[in-house]
Formats: structure tokens, C-alpha cells, sequence
């Protein structure tokens, strides 16, 4: 009997279970190869020698490999590294590679089997080679950057990659990949593609492409807390398209946080603030103007503030333990502690608050690093090394940072030993603490003060402008690969001989330090975002770029010559629209209504809305001659802007007076008083966004420019707009300059002006 359906079919035949697949074996050593394991082996020659050579190993480096399968990568490394780490899962695996090792006669390999994620890291390596098994790339890099942020940074990791991930992994905030992985990559490491590999390379092939990558650590490492920083980016990378108000208000997000603080709190000796919670997380949200924000689109300024923005709070608890202290000193007794000595405690108690956050982390570095040490050698060694450490690179103020710090440690640690004492011992031994304390607090006023003098001193014997002496600027030029506007900053990279700074890449100081540096000056421009030149940036997703500022510039014939007198690259612009349509440059939209097109040309512009609105043709005449006349008074009131101010207000009447009068009426008042139909007013308000004011607001002096200003065709920068501040860029970096980005400019130091602060003539010196 035929069976009619399968399920019938199966009842009848018992299914049989599938055969599973016997596993790959190993052409070389007949070893399984497990793909749940990640071994896909690489065995093209060609991309293993690429990848050795990516990894730049010099003699005394100390190598750690993940994942030695049989060992290809590894008999590459040995020769040429003082000594190779390598972690293998699979115990087969890591006692072929150890023979193969052996029978060449190498000692320098250390195989250890179990699991990368788990197995300690060796104590110190200088580079990471991996052909990472994909699995278990994400936390290993995690690991890896763990170290950075401990103190104990390697030189570089070269790794393979599934290709999707190594381009999630570079990807930049805004685009669709950005994910809390590529922003802590991005915090302490600089990331590279090398180069791609064919699912050929392997055996098996795995069914992805592959991706080689080099990370290369910051030097600084930033400095944040790495587990603070990752807890702050885990809960705001749960939902990364959510605004930040979103997910703070989110309740299992607000009582793990709650629970956080509290504990906090409590370990701190802190009273919790009486604001309910909820509220105290909204009012940082709100205070940085963060609730509208979205963790996918936000960089790492933006979350560096607002992880500050929390520790801010924090630190508001630490001023109530501050207060702690203070009570602290006034409940001991006047016959234990002299006067000199109460006073120098408590000036000592105040000034450290002052910069509690900065201690804070550094106590937190220490306790980890010397949980066995006692309190006040803790103090001294923490203290020491903040002295040197901040000596050398930022000069007397890091000296009052490091006072407030030694005082702030040797404070807490020493009145907690008091405190401790008293009860047990009596007066006595309170004495003696009390005594020590005010010694421990008048030896470091001391050092501090004698190291403030020397460091006075050599700032004083200092003659002459030596510009920016404290950087240790060995010019470590611009890699090939790297986008002249992505230039990120190092110290390293900075030029010996700076004659200027311009802080802001925007077009405006690109221009300026263009200039600078065509009359043969060495300029650095410091960007604080991750792409050079304000408006013209641009970015990539899904393969299509994007402009966001520049979509169209008028007078490209007028201002093309400014560029082209400073570029480095000729910067073509196209005419928008084409021959058959007459140019046009924009389309208005309103509603429903047929769109209207803006055509090159003041004729084409005038007799294109009249045609359209027959029974304003009047109206539409005296409008485009109110916009030239408009413009024309600018250029009048804007030339006397030139002569000293007692001849402005002299020259006012005469210069500016058509001006005020047309500046001061708003877009509206001016097309009311015109125009009767509303559907032509729109229409010529359409251009609002570029001045982005509704035409209530805006002055009409701002109106009439923009229209004038694409009056005859609008033009786009050949090649996209990036293109102008790479030329730009170029100019700066052929005299010798830099554009660096990624460099937040904190504090401008004025050693001694000559010129005028008014006029912002000022040279330091
Ligand atoms: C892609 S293979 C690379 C092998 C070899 N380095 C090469 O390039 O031919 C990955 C290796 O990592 C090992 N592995 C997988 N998961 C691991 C883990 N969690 N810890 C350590 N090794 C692991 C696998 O056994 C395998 O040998």
C-alpha cells in the first residue's frame, strides 16, 4: 500500500538516526580536527609569513600565542622571539606542537593546556600572535585590554578574525557594528585592518572570511578604571539604540546600580544621599544632557564625561567622609596634638579634597597591586611614584596633585590608626601616633615644598620662548595606511619644533594653520573628535558615504581660489544638476504642493516663481532686490568693522545704517509685508535649514544671504568634502606639522603674555 503522507511513512518505517559526520582528520599528524573547537588550521604559507611579519617580533621579545594547534604558527615564532606562551585546549594538540619543538631543538616554547579564558596569562609578554579561535575572540581581547588598563601593557596583537567581527571591532560610533567591544578596543588601544584571508588558507575552510588585525596599546593607558568603565558601557550597550533616559529608567538596570552605590557607601563610611535613587541617576543624566543620547551613536568623549559625571556624584559622598575626618581631628584631645600640628593636618584634610578623584583612583591601583604592604608604606611608595612620575611629565602643578595625594593617604590611613589606638592604650600611645602623624604631615608639606622650589626655579631660569619643552616629541611620523584626517594623538607624534597650536580642526582653524604653514610655520592642530575637519566630516555604512555637513556650497568659483590657495590637493567642485535642467541646485517641497526647483541663475530664479505665482510678479522683484541690497549693506557694514573702534562709531551712520535697518526685521516680517500667498512664502523659506532658524527668528540679513549666496548654482566638492580638509591637512603636515585627533584640549597655559589678551593677540611664551 502506498504511503500518502511522511508522517504516516515514518510510523511505518522507523527513522533511521543520521550518521554523524566523522570528524576531519589532520593530513600532517592524522590528529581530529574539531570545528565546535575552532581548529581550523592555517596552512597557507604565504599568510603565515604575513602574518610574522605584521608582528614585527624582535629578538628579546616574550611571545604569547592562543591556540597553538599543531604548531604551524608556533615553529614560525620560536626562532625568532626570546620565548613563546602558548595556551591550547586540546591536550593533543599542545603535546604535538611541544614535540614538534623539541625535535627542532627549541627550548624556549612553554605549552600549557587548558582554557585560554581561564589559565592565567603569562606574567609578561611583549606581543600577541593568534589565530584566534573565533569563539572565544571577544573575551580574549577583553582580557588582553584588562591588561592595559592593570598597568602591564604589551606591545602589539596581531590577530585573526572572523571578518565580521574584526569589522564590527573597527567600526566607528554612528555606524551599524559600534558595539561596547569596538569602544573599549577604541579607549585603550589603537585598532588596524592588515589584511583579509580566504577560507581557502584553513584546513577545513571555515565558511567565513577571515580578517588580520594589529592592536596597538595607548601609551598613557587611559586612565579609568577598566571594570567602572566596562560596567558603565555593559548597562548602556544592553539596548544600544535606546536613549540613555530609556535605560537608566529601566528597573532591574536601577536596582543593580542602587545595590552598587550602597555597598559603596557603606565600605566608605559615606551617608547615602537622601535623594531617592532613580532621580539622583536622572539628575546626571540631565545635568550632562545626556538623556536623549544613544549609546550606538555616542563616542568616547561623551562617555568619558559621563562616567565622570558619576564619579562627580561619588565624589560629593567623599567630601561628607572628608567632613569625617575633620570632626575626626577636632575630637582628639589639645595635649596630644600641638597646634602646628592640628592645623597642618586639617589644611592638609581640606587640600585633598580638592582633587579626591584623582587619589581615589590611584588607592584603588594600589590596594590591588599591594594588598600586603601596611597603610603608610603604601602611602610613601603611592606617593613616590605620583612625584615622579608627574614631575617629569607636567611640571609644578602634578607637584600639588601628588602633595594633596600623599597628605590625603597619609591623613586617613594615620587618623584610622589613631582612632584604633586610643581606646586600647590610652593616652600614651595616642601621643605617639598623633606625633608621627604631624612628622609624616610636616615631612611631606616639606619634600613637597622643596621639589615645588626646585621645579620653581628651573621655570624661571628658563630664557627665551621654547615652546611647548615638555612634551617629549620625537615626530613618530604618520603610518601609510592611516587617513591624514584619523591622525590620532600620541605625544610621540608631536613635532620637535612647534611654533603654533590651533586647538579645533574645524574649517576655519584647519585654514588658519594652512596658512600658517604655507608662510613656512611648524603648526599642530589638536581635534578633540576621532576625525579631523568639523563639517566636512563624513562616514561610511553599508558601503555608501556619507556627508554630514557639507552637502552644497555656493560661489565655488570665488571661494574655490581661497582653498586652492592653500591646499595641498587641487579640490575640484561639480556644478549641481545638469545641463538639461538648468542647474538646479535645490527642490523645495511643501506638502503636497508640486515641487519647486531652484535653478542656477538670478533670471532663472525670479522667472521660475513668477511663472508659479503670475499675480506676485511684482512682489517677487522687489524680494531679490531687497536681497541684494541687503547683502550689499553687509559688505558696507562689515568693512567698517576694520578701523579702530572710536572711528566705528563715528563711521556707523554712514556705514551701517541700511544695515541695521534690514538686519533687524526678522524672514517673517519681511515676506508678510511682501507676499500674500503663504504657499510662496514657504517656498522661499525653504532654504531655512541652512541657517537653522524658523523665519520668525531669523534676521533677515542671514536670509538674504544664504539666497544670494546659491543664486547661481550650488556645487559639490569632487571626491566628497573630506577631501577639503585632507588637502588642507596635507599643506600642514608637508612644512612639518601635525593634526592630531582625538585630543581634548584641557587647559591652555599662559606662562607670560606678550600682546593683548583683548584682542587675543597673545604669544605664549
Ligand atoms: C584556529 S586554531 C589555530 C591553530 C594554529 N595556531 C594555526 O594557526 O594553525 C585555534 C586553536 O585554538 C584552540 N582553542 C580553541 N578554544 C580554545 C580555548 N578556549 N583556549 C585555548 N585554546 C583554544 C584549538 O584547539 C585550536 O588548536
Amino acid at each position: 500500500m502506498a504511503c500518502r503522507s511522511g508522517a504516516r511513512s515514518s510510523r511505518v518505517l522507523p527513522r533511521r538516526k543520521p550518521t554523524p559526520l566523522a570528524p576531519k582528520l589532520h593530513p600532517g599528524t592524522g590528529l581530529p580536527l574539531s570545528r565546535a573547537r575552532g581548529q581550523h588550521l592555517l596552512h597557507n604559507r604565504g599568510v603565515l609569513q604575513k602574518l610574522i611579519d605584521a608582528a614585527d617580533i624582535r629578538a628579546s621579545d616574550s611571545v604569547f600565542e592562543v591556540g597553538c594547534g599543531t604548531g604551524e604558527l608556533t615553529t614560525e615564532l620560536l626562532p625568532r622571539a626570546r620565548k613563546v606562551y602558548t595556551i591550547d585546549l586540546d591536550e593533543r594538540m599542545a603535546q604535538e606542537t611541544q614535540s614538534r619543538a623539541q625535535a627542532s631543538g627549541f627550548q624556549n616554547l612553554e605549552v600549557v593546556t587548558g582554557d585560554a579564558l581561564r589559565v592565567p596569562l603569562p606574567r609578561r609578554f611583549d606581543v600577541c600572535v593568534s589565530n584566534l579561535p573565533y569563539k572565544i575572540s571577544a573575551p580574549i581581547i577583553f582580557r588582553l585590554l584588562r591588561r592595559i588598563s592593570e598597568g602591564q601593557p604589551w606591545r602589539s596583537a596581531v590577530l585573526m578574525l572572523q571578518k565580521e567581527f574584526a569589522d564590527r571591532l573597527l567600526s566607528d560610533p554612528g555606524e551599524k557594528g559600534f558595539s561596547r567591544l569596538a569602544l573599549n578596543v577604541r579607549l585603550f588601544a589603537r585598532a588596524v585592518r592588515l589584511f583579509d584571508v580566504s577560507p581557502g588558507s584553513f584546513t577545513p575552510a571555515p565558511e567565513v572570511h577571515s580578517t588580520v588585525i594589529r592592536l596597538e596599546p595607548r601609551i598613557p593607558a587611559p586612565e579609568v578604571d577598566f571594570n567602572e568603565w566596562d560596567a558603565l558601557i555593559r548597562v548602556i550597550f544592553f539596548r544600544r539604540r535606546k536613549t540613555l533616559r530609556r535605560q537608566f529608567t529601566k528597573l532591574s538596570t536601577l536596582s543593580m546600580l542602587e545595590q552598587n552605590y550602597k555597598m559603596w557607601c557603606s565600605l566608605s563610611g559615606v551617608k547615602p544621599s537622601p535623594t531617592p535613587f532613580p532621580q539622583l541617576v536622572l539628575e546626571v543624566l540631565q545635568d550632562e544632557a545626556m538623556l536623549r543620547e544613544r549609546a550606538f551613536a555616542m563616542d568616547l568623549d561623551d562617555l568619558h564625561l559621563l562616567l565622570k559625571a558619576f564619579n562627580k556624584r561619588g565624589r560629593q559622598g567623599r567630601q561628607d567622609g572628608t567632613q569625617k575626618l575633620l570632626d575626626a581631628v577636632k575630637t582628639i584631645p589639645a595635649k596630644e596634638l600641638s597646634r602646628w600640628q592640628r592645623q597642618s593636618l586639617r589644611s592638609a584634610i581640606r587640600l585633598s579634597v580638592l582633587d579626591t578623584q584623582d587619589v581615589n583612583a590611584s588607592t584603588a591601583v594600589l590596594a590591588r597591586r599591594a594588598k600586603s604592604w601596611s597603610p603608610s608604606t603604601r602611602g610613601s611608595l603611592f606617593a613616590q611614584r605620583r612625584y615622579s612620575f608627574r614631575l617629569e611629565r607636567f611640571g609644578v602643578e602634578s607637584l600639588q596633585v601628588a602633595l594633596k595625594s600623599t597628605v590625603w593617604i597619609i591623613a586617613k590611613t594615620q587618623l584610622a590608626e589613631l582612632r584604633a589606638v586610643k581606646p586600647m592604650a590610652g593616652g600614651g600611645n595616642a601621643m605617639s601616633t598623633a606625633k608621627m602623624l604631624g612628622r609624616a604631615v610636616g615631612v611631606s608639606l616639606l619634600t613637597a615644598t622643596a621639589l615645588v622650589a626646585v621645579q620653581v626655579l628651573r621655570i624661571k631660569r628658563r630664557r627665551g620662548p621654547k615652546g611647548f619643552k615638555d612634551f617629549v616629541a620625537t615626530s613618530v611620523p604618520r603610518s601609510a595606511e592611516e587617513d591624514c584626517a584619523r591622525d590620532r594623538f600620541s605625544a610621540k607624534k608631536l613635532p620637535k619644533n612647534i611654533e603654533a597650536i590651533v586647538i579645533g580642526s574645524g574649517i576655519g582653524g584647519l585654514y588658519l594653520a594652512a596658512l600658517l604653514a604655507k608662510s613656512g610655520r611648524v603648526v599642530v592642530v589638536l581635534e578633540q573628535h576621532y576625525v579631523a575637519g568639523g563639517c566636512t566630516h563624513e562616514f561610511t555604512d553599508k558601503g555608501w558615504t556619507f556627508d554630514t555637513g557639507v552637502h552644497y556650497v555656493g560661489r565655488a568659483e570665488k571661494y574655490g581660489k581661497l582653498l586652492e590657495l592653500v591646499s595641498e590637493d587641487p579640490i575640484e567642485f561639480a556644478k549641481m544638476g545638469s545641463d538639461s535642467d538648468g542647474y538646479v541646485y535645490d527642490q523645495i517641497k511643501i506638502g503636497e504642493e508640486a515641487i519647486h526647483s531652484l535653478r542656477a541663475g538670478r533670471q532663472n530664479f525670479i522667472e521660475d516663481l513668477q511663472r508659479r505665482f503670475p499675480e506676485e510678479k511684482e512682489a517677487i522683484e522687489r524680494y531679490v532686490e531687497m536681497v541684494v541690497k541687503c547683502n550689499k549693506s553687509a559688505d558696507l557694514h562689515f568693512f567698517g568693522k576694520l578701523f579702530p573702534r572710536f572711528l566705528q562709531r563715528l563711521l556707523d551712520p554712514l556705514l551701517s545704517a541700511k544695515f541695521n535697518k534690514l538686519a533687524s526685521r526678522t524672514v517673517k516680517e519681511v515676506m508678510d509685508e511682501l507676499f500674500h500667498s503663504e504657499l510662496l512664502k514657504a517656498i522661499l523659506c525653504g532654504q531655512f535649514g541652512d541657517y537653522g532658524m524658523t523665519p520668525s527668528s531669523a534676521s533677515f540679513f542671514i536670509h538674504a544671504g544664504i539666497v544670494s549666496h546659491y543664486l547661481d548654482g550650488g556645487y559639490y566638492p569632487v571626491g566628497g568634502p573630506q577631501n577639503i580638509s585632507r588637502g588642507l591637512i596635507k599643506t600642514i603636515e608637508k612644512a612639518g606639522g601635525r593634526v592630531l585627533v582625538n585630543a581634548p584640549v584641557e587647559k591652555v597655559r599662559i606662562r607670560r603674555v606678550i600682546g593683548d589678551l583683548k584682542t587675543a593677540e597673545v604669544y605664549p611664551n
